[in-house]
Order: structure tokens, then sequence, then C-alpha cells
């Protein structure tokens, strides 16, 4: 592919960018210096007879809900339809190591200097130095140029853990719910705060799909966006579910999640009257899924991601049914997806020792870290 920087592209054949679509791809032409080099999975929702036009030059696969339906056959009920949380269909079939995901209404941002900022290499930095869940530094990311561990900083947990998510921000139009964004319509995000930052262990976050990035071979299997959009009582909490469940998992399996750089540019195109009565379900049930996640606990025999959301599917079941019927249907789609996962990624054998090649990762190790 010529004609953009490879430089620009690093890991570009251990990267897969996922785009979940109901409108136009046309955003993609902006982007072309930082993504053009990059293998592209496509996965459009609504109306699959609609032809959707890919930018020229650009390597992908698209798939539409025929394709869906195809692949996974009955299993395919268990990703949403017309609700982003579609994309999760495209980390299924993904390869790769790391997954970018990126919403189409977004754009490249600048930083203060005026230099056009490279998600992906932002990412990749952040995916590939340790996390520090389990103290927290107040110059934010130690790994990164310039600064390191303060005064203070115990020695014994320098080394981090592996860091397993990297959720990036957004400038102009922030990810707010949609009874703040109609209290305050004309509300922009200008402020370019220059951190990236561990999440503690513990703590849960509202992860937005729209600017994420994470390791699909530590995590995979948890980075699913549930069952929302038609045919649900709830859509638009596909990434808050997706993000509740990734942060006990990666918790539990000594995970670490960082939030902060990089920005892109947000241009909402979403409307915020339709958004509430999409979201109206989800505003009441936020109040009880959250105390949810953070009570659990899951069993130290649930040593990889499969494991520990087939515990969390169980358990769904058992707490939250209470709340609303939906979620025995949630719970039961957690199991199909990781059915669905298990079928397309297949654990490798290795024939001559008849071994798994992937057996669970340690917990809390770090592999082919640099130290500082
Ligand atoms: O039915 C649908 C609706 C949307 N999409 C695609 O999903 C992403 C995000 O959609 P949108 O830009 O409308 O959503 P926002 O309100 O701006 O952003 C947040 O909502 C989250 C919840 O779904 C989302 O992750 C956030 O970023 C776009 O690419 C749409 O085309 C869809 O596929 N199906
Ligand atoms: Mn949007």
């Amino acid at each position: 592919m010529a004609g953009y920087n490879l430089e620009a592209a690093p890991l570009k054949d251990d990267v897969d960018i996922v785009i979940p679509t109901i409108r136009s791809l046309d955003f993609l032409e902006q982007w072309r210096p930082f993504l053009q080099h990059y293998h592209l999975i496509i996965v459009q929702d609504g109306d699959p007879s609609i032809n959707i036009r890919v930018p020229d030059g650009y390597d992908y696969e698209l798939y539409n809900r025929n394709d869906i339906n195809r692949i996974l056959g009955p299993r395919a009920s268990c990703i949403s339809y017309k609700d982003g949380g579609c994309r999760c269909f495209g980390f299924m079939v993904s390869k790769k190591k790391y997954i970018y995901t990126i919403d189409d209404d977004c754009f490249v941002a600048k930083d203060p200097s005026g230099k056009e900022i490279n998600v992906i290499a932002q990412h990749i930095k952040n995916l590939e130095t340790p996390s520090t869940p389990h103290y927290f530094n107040t110059l934010y990311d130690p790994f990164r140029d310039g600064t390191d561990f303060v005064r203070g900083y115990p020695f014994s947990l320098r080394e981090g853990v592996q860091t397993a998510i990297s959720h990036g921000l957004w400038l102009n139009i922030p990810d707010y719910d949609a009874p703040t964004q109609l209290v305050k319509p004309r509300e922009r995000n200008t402020r370019y705060v220059d951190a990236v930052m561990t999440i503690p262990k513990g703590v849960l976050y509202p992860m937005c799909g729209m600017n994420l990035a994470f390791n699909r071979e530590l995590i995979g299997p948890a980075m699913y966006f549930g069952l929302m959009g038609e045919g649900q009582p709830i859509s638009r909490y596909d990434d808050m579910w997706a993000g509740w469940a990734a942060k006990v998992v990666c918790d539990h399996l000594g995970f670490g999640v960082k939030t902060g750089l990089p920005y892109l540019w947000h241009s909402k195109a979403s409307n915020p009257f339709v958004n509430l009565k999409k979201e109206h379900k989800g505003l009441h049930w936020q109040e009880e899924m959250v105390p949810f996640f953070q009570n659990l606990r899951l069993s130290k025999e649930s040593d990889t991601a499969t494991k520990c959301y087939m515990e969390l599917s169980k358990m769904t079941k058992e707490n939250l049914t209470k709340v609303d019927p939906y979620f025995e249907n949630l719970a039961d789609a957690m199991v199909t997806w990781i059915e669905a996962w298990d079928e397309l990624n297949p654990p490798v054998k290795n024939e001559a020792c008849d071994e798994e090649l992937n057996p669970p990762v340690k917990k809390g190790t770090i592999k082919d870290v640099k130290a500082k």
C-alpha cells in the first residue's frame, strides 16, 4: 500500500481496526496517514441490502447481518442488531493480537502544538508498557518518556502488570448520556489533558467504545458488548457492559487498564432525544449493575478470560434477573458468545506433544516488556 509513511503505522500486522457502522465510511479519508496501512474489519449494522463504500486503498473485510447469520448460525443471536455493540463480532473474527475500535463519526484530533495525533501509536505505547493498578503514581503513567515513579513508590510494585486495555478520550463532543446532552447541548470538550493513567484495581469506570484498544489475546473473550438494540429493552449500554465485565476480569487475572491519551475528535452524529429513548432503562439499571460488578468475586478456578466470563454469566443470572428478566437473556447470550468465540478461535494444539500452545496466561506476568 503506497503513499503513506509506514513509520506512522506501528505493529501494522498485529492490529485490526474494527468499525461498526450504520452510516458512511467517508470519515476514513481523513485517517489515511494513520490508518491506511492497517487491516479493517467493518461491521455493517442495519439493512444488509445497503451497499456501503469503503474508501479506495484500504484493506478490509466487511460483514453485514446476513454474513453474521451465515458465519455464526443460531449463535448469531448473541450479536446485537441496530446497536453499536455489533462491533464485537469483529473482535471475534479477528486473528490479531490487538484490536483498535473506532466509531464512524470520529476524526483526527490535534495536540496543543497543532500536531495531528496518531491514535494507534499512542494506544500501542499504552498497551506495550505495564500498568500500575496496585498503587497510584501521582505523576500518572511512569512508563511514558520524561517521567518515572515518584518518591514513596514501593520498588516491589514498579514492575507493574501487563496492560490489557487502553481507553482513549475525545475532544469536541464528550461521551455524555442523553439527559446530560439535553441539558448541555452546547458543551464541548476543549481540554486536552496530557496524561495516561492506570485505573486502580477494584475501581470500575464507564468504558466508551469510541476510541478503544485492547489485547485480544489477554482479554478478548471478556470484551462482549452485550445484547442490545432491536428486540431488546436496552441500547447504548453495550460498551458500559463490556467495560465493567472486562475490568473485573482484568483485576482478577492481574492485568491493567489505562485511560487518557490518545484523543480523537468526536463530531457526534447521534440524536439525544432518540438516545434518551434507547438509554432510559440503562439509566435506572446502572444503579444495580455497577454495585453488582463492584461486589462480585471470581473464583480462583477461573484462570482465563473465557472461564471468568462463563462464571460471570452465571452470576449475572443469579443476581441481576431480579432487576429485570432481560438479564436472564443477557446471561444466556454471554454463554453463546463464549461458545461462538471458542468455535472461531479454537485453542492451537502443538501436535508434537499434544499440548495446548495457548495455556492460561499466568496471573500478573509481563511478557516482553522493556524495563525502563
Ligand atoms: O444502531 C446502531 C447505531 C450506531 N452504530 C454505530 O456505532 C457507533 C457509535 O454510534 P453513535 O456515533 O451514534 O453513538 P454516540 O452516541 O456518538 O457514541 C457512543 O455511544 C456508544 C454506545 O453505543 C458508543 O460506543 C459510543 O461511542 C457508530 O460507528 C455508529 O455507526 C451502529 O453500528 N448501529
Ligand atoms: Mn458518535
